[in-house]
Order: C-alpha cells, then structure tokens, then sequence
C-alpha cells in the first residue's frame, strides 16, 4: 500500500516513521518497498552483466557467478569430494576449464564406486527368487568400495531391523501431524527429531576426540537408514488412512519391510520394484541439492540426523526431488483433458501449452545430465518386464517421443532428456501407491544411502566446514570499475 504525501502534516501525526518529501510517494510496507527495488536491481544486475560479465574472476567468469550463461558455475566447478558415485569423471573439469579445446562428453550418467546401473544390477546380491540387486548391497558398496558377499548383505538387513524401532515420541510427533501437512514437511521433521538419541551429539558433548568421530557417525548413520521405513511407512498409514503398522519382520530384506510396512509387502513384483527403486535413487554425487545439503549441514558437525533432515527439505523442492510428485501431477492432469489414448498433435499442443504457462516440463532436464538418465532407462526396462500394457507407461513413452524436440526446439534448456523422477511414479501408480505427495519420501528413504554413506566418510578423513565465500553486486562492480 502506497501512502501520497499529498497532506504532509496528518500524515506526519498518524506515521511518524514515514519520511516525507513534498513530492515522491514513499511506501510503509517493506514489501512495498521491495516491490519498488526490484526491478531496478534487476536492471542493475543486467548493467553489471553486460558490462563486466565475460571478465575472469579466479577461475570463472563474473557472468557464471550470476549462472545460466555458458552453464551455471555451481555445476561445473570442481568443488566438493563425493565417493559413492561421480557421474562422468573428468568431463565437467574439461567443459568449464577447456571448453573450446574439447569435444563436449556425452555425460553417460551415474557410476556407483565406479560401477554403472546394469553393472551394479548384475553384480550386487539379490533376494532369494529376486532379480532387482538389494539396496543392502549397494550401501556396502558406497561404504567400501566393494561388491559385498550374500551373507554380508544378510547381515545387514539383520542389523537394520534390528535397529527399526523408532521412538515414542516420534511416533506421537507423526501422529500429531494434521494429514494436510505434506508428508515430505512430515518426513523432515522425524528425522531431524531422531537427533534426540544421536550418538555422534552425545559423544561430542563428552569430549570426543576429531580421529574418533567416525564411529558414532556410523552408528548414527546406520540409526537413520534403518528407522526411515517405520518413519514413511507410519507417514503413509496417517495421511492416507491406510490402517495400522505391521512390526518389522527380522527375517526379511529392508525393501521387503518398507513394502510390508506400507501395505504392499503381499505383491512380490512390487517389493522387487523398491529394491530397484532404492537402489537407483540412492545416490546422485555430491552437488545435488539434497546431498550437498546435508554434507553442508554435516560440516558444521551437526550430527547426521540433523544433516539429513536438512538435506530432505531440499529434496523436497518440485526442481528436484518433488518432481516425481510434479510429474504424476502432470499426466493425470494430461489424461484428464486428452483422454487415455491421445494422438501426438495434441500431447504437443498440451505440452507446449505447459511452456507458454511459463511452467517447466516436470521430468525433463538435468543440470548436468546431457542425455536420457540411465536411472530413467532402468525403471523403463523394468517396466517394459512388468507391466509393458500400462496405459500410463505408454503415455510415459510415447511424451520421450515428443518433449526433447520441444524443448530443442523452445531453446533453453540444455538437456531436453528425462531425467529420473520422469518414470518413477507410474512404476508406483501401477502396484495402486498412486498417492503421489508420497512420492518424494521413497526418494528421501533412498537418497539417505547416499548421504550417509559420505558422512562416515567425511567423518572419518576430518572434512573442513564448508564455507564459500560469496560477493555482493556492489562489490563485483567496485572491484572491477575501470578495468578492461
Ligand atoms: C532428482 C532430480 O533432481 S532430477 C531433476 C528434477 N527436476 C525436474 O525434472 C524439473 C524440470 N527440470 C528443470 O527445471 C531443470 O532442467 C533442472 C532444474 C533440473 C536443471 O536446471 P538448470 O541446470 O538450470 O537447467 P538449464 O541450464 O538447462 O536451464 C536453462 C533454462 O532452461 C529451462 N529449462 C530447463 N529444463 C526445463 C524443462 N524441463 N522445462 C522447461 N524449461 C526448462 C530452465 O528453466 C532455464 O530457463 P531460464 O533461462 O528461463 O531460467
Ligand atoms: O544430480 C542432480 O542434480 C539431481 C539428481 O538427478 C539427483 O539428485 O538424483
């Protein structure tokens, strides 16, 4: 709201805070104000651009400070250890340092330890009668760096039923939850309220010493990855009165649990589903939103209950783990308005007309993927094994046919391929998890191998806090006024 100084001395007697010049309306209202900054600032930030953006600063670019030039600086520059897995080692070094030089890389996608998806499905152990590698494994191969034994995955699944339980208190905090409450907000905070029996903050708070801190990291570590199914599964059961939680079955495999635990355990093709599931989304190298969140939050040596609970709720943004959400959300609503066989013309035309919106194309794009996401071919094979007469995995399909044309053709983003959140939730919608404000925490369950995993690590070789250093636009303009 905008107050004219057209009548100064009332106005001076009712708002004395309001500065008043006989001329210029001031707004009150500090978003008011804003609303005025504004546009300028982004004029401003465009002057400084164009004036000083192709200068180097370091090893970058003023104008990749600001990012969507060349390609974002946060995603090209080397910047963070991350063991569990590197998508195409080498080749982001070469496009940011030597990008004239070089031929670009074809960006294959994720190795874990080295390993590719079709690697790891045929190396790790299976289940008994199972096909899909068990996430066990895959989190003995982000710990070690090898391929573990049946027996050392068994032993695992043991120790992470055994350690299953979640507090009462916990319980009693989801409970609580109005089932409005998104369950990703859900999720976080019974995680981040996990902290309260976290052995790595006590063992501080006793006076541990730096070379020591790794132990308590893995115990926690091992905590959080084995309470995440009883968390989702009594999440699912609240928000979508889905009746009440079965115990933790100690004879069988983690997947087998969550899949018991939130009412699917009957269906063998849908606990193979969350063991392939688990698997693929467990770890993406460091940068991505929620990893770099919670190895971030973990360099403050908070404890990895609190890094993790962090590193969720950037899981948790439609950019990046909630596109799975996004996506499901954008096909029914597809489905609704084109029917369940619609020609080609008019899902170009429904997903043009997403773009005019000024909306993105959920599922497509990465921002260092520059092909199809293997993560997405794998869920696309499991598909084609299980359920190849799906109306929605043909819809899936047949939107890979069209969208990356569009986006070529639209001329911004710099992948136009599926990412992974493309294909997960129609595998889930299938087996009848269609609630897919849900999707996100099956991500979350998955994605804390991942991090995890890096916490002991960084733990145990002493990483430093992270602390980048950051400039204002005033300050890119002094330094650089007057220089060619
Ligand atoms: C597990 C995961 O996190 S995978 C990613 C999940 N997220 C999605 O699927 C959401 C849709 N995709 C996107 O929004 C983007 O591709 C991201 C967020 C994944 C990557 O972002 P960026 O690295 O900035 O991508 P990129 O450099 O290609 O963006 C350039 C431009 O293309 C646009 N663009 C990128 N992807 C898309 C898309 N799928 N639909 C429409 N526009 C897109 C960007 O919004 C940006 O526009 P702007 O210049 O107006 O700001
Ligand atoms: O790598 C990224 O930025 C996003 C992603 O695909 C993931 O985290 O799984």
């Amino acid at each position: 709201m905008f107050l004219r100084a057209s009548r100064p001395s009332l106005l001076r007697t009712a708002f004395p805070a309001v500065r008043l010049s006989s001329t210029v309306a001031k707004p009150v209202s500090l978003k008011d104000r804003l609303a005025e900054l504004i546009p300028k600032e982004i004029e401003n930030v465009k002057a400084v651009r164009a004036e000083h953006g192709k200068k180097a600063f370091g090893p970058v670019l003023v104008d990749q400070l600001y990012g969507q030039v060349l390609t974002s600086v946060l995603s090209r520059l080397p910047a963070l250890i991350w063991d569990g897995s590197v998508l195409d080692p080498g080749s982001s070094f070469t496009r940011l340092f030597f990008l004239s030089a070089h031929p670009r890389s074809p960006e294959e996608g994720i190795r874990f330890r080295g390993k590719t998806i079709p690697e790891i499905q045929a190396e790790l152990p299976k289940a008994p009668g199972g096909s899909e590698p068990l996430p066990e494994g895959l989190f003995w191969l982000l710990v070690t760096g090898e391929i573990p034994t049946q027996e050392q995955v068994a032993e695992l699944s043991r120790d992470w039923a055994a350690r299953a339980a979640i507090p009462e208190f916990v319980e009693e905090i989801l409970d609580r939850c109005p089932p409005t409450l998104h369950p990703m907000s859900q999720f976080s905070l019974a995680v981040t309220a996990l902290n309260h029996n976290s052995a790595f903050a006590k063992a501080y708070q006793d006076g541990i010493s730096k070379k020591d801190y790794w132990g308590p990291t893995f115990e926690d570590a091992m905590d959080l990855i084995a309470k995440l199914p009883n968390i989702a599964g009594r999440i699912y059961r609240n928000v979508f009165a889905k009746g009440k939680l079965p115990s933790i079955d100690a004879s069988k495999d983690y997947s087998h649990n969550l899949a018991a635990l939130l009412g699917f355990g009957d269906d063998p093709a849908f606990v193979e589903l969350l063991r392939l599931y688990i698997t693929i989304h467990s770890d993406h190298e460091g940068g991505n939103v929620s990893a770099h969140t919670g190895k971030l939050v973990g360099s403050a040596l908070s404890d990895p209950f609190l890094a993790y609970g962090a590193a969720l709720n950037g899981l948790a943004g439609p950019l990046h783990g909630l596109a799975n959400q996004e996506v499901l959300i954008w096909l029914r609503k597809m489905q609704s308005k084109l029917g369940d066989d619609p020609s080609d013309e008019a899902v170009k035309e429904y997903i043009w007309s997403t773009l005019k919106a000024g909306q993105v194309v959920p599922g497509y794009g990465h921002a260092v993927l520059r092909k199809t996401d293997p993560r997405y071919t794998a869920q696309r094979e499991f598909a084609l094994k299980h359920l190849p007469d799906d109306k929605m995995f043909k819809l899936v399909g047949q939107i890979y046919n069209l969208v990356p044309d569009i986006l070529l053709e639209a001329g911004k983003a710099k992948n136009p391929w599926p990412n992974v959140d493309a294909h997960s939730g129609v595998l889930l919608t299938h087996y009848g998890l269609d609630q897919m404000s849900f999707y996100t925490v099956l991500f979350g369950v998955s994605r804390a191998f991942g991090v995890a995993a890096q916490l002991i690590w960084d733990r145990a070789l002493g990483a430093p806090l992270e602390r980048p250093k950051s400039y204002s636009t005033a300050a890119i303009q002094k330094m650089f006024a007057g220089k060619p």
